[in-house]
């Protein structure tokens, strides 16, 4: 069962209590879904997730999360990972960008940027942090993507292009902040999809979303900027968790083989 609806059936079943007890009463009613790490724990503990809010077991599960640009194959290399027994995937909840509640943000954000961004970036950051959470069997769990990817990359470049007012910039943020300093989001390995924009722009126009077709290629050398000043020239945002680069301009046949290749290293994280 998701973290997400542990809180709500949590809420739900002792809602009262709750809403007088705070937010003592909250955490002692989300007990069976969280355990608050105590701030004294040193050993058997990651570090920085004392006092933090940790999903219960957590903790013992190695966390890999696969990034690059727009259509740079992630999908596709999770599909390859998820045959292997020890892994569980996790892909990024974009039907639930393309509808909640009836509307779809991802397509009015790109229609919109100035308007929706807020809007889609909103709802991005609470379910990648609801995919954090959620509980694996496996494990290893494997993300496409990452709470982190979203506010360094997806946030700052609206707000670097012009595209998101300063004030939404400036809530988003907060919230992000909320989460990193009271949330444990462990990270044992970022798998790097390195891509040429162009590669990037071709594979788009080949998926054909619907929502992407507006998209330019100068918006993919935005989004490939960002993610190589973060995780290569480490010159924008902390980097939570060791890099491994894997260039992804290749035929498929080529990237199965160089999967294969980086599976130890992969897997290492969870040792
Ligand atoms: N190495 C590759 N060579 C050519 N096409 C690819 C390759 N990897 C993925 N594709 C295709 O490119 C498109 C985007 O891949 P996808 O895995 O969905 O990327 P992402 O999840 O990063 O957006 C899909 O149509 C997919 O079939
Ligand atoms: O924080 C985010 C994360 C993703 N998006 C957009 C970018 C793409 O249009 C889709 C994700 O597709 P991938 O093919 O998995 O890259 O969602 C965003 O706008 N903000």
């Amino acid at each position: 069962m998701s973290v997400c609806v542990t809180l709500v059936s949590a809420r739900r079943a002792v809602a009262p209590a709750c809403l007088w007890a705070g937010w003592s009463g909250w955490r002692k009613a989300c007990a069976g879904g969280f355990r608050l790490v105590p701030s004294r724990a040193r050993s058997g503990t990651r570090p920085g997730a004392a006092g933090k809010l940790l999903r219960d077991g957590e903790d013992r599960k190695a966390v890999i999360c696969v990034e690059g640009n727009i259509a740079s194959g992630k999908t596709t290399c999770l599909e390859y990972f998820s045959k292997t027994s020890s892994i569980e995937v996790l892909t990024e909840p974009i039907s639930k960008w393309r509808d909640v509640r009836g509307h779809n943000p991802l397509a009015l954000m790109y229609q919109d940027p100035q308007r929706w961004g807020i809007t889609l970036q909103t709802y991005v950051q609470l379910t990648m942090l609801d995919r954090h959470l959620s509980a694996v069997g496996a494990p290893v769990r494997m993300m496409e993507r990452s709470l982190f990817s979203a506010k360094y990359i997806f946030v700052e470049n609206l707000f670097r292009s012009g595209k998101m007012p300063e004030v939404d910039y400036a809530v988003l943020s907060e919230w992000f902040d909320w989460i990193t300093a009271n949330i444990c989001i462990p990270v044992d390995l970022i798998v790097y999809l390195q891509t040429s924009p162009q590669t990037c722009h071709e594979r788009l126009k080949q998926r054909c979303r619907e929502e992407e077709k507006v998209i330019p290629l100068e918006y993919l050398e935005s989004i490939h900027q960002l993610y190589e000043e973060w995780l290569i020239r480490r010159s924008s945002w902390p980097v939570p968790a060791p890099v491994l680069v894997i260039p992804a301009d290749h035929n498929l046949q080529r990237m199965l083989h160089q999967y294969e290749e980086n599976r130890a290293k992969i897997l290492a994280a969870s040792l």
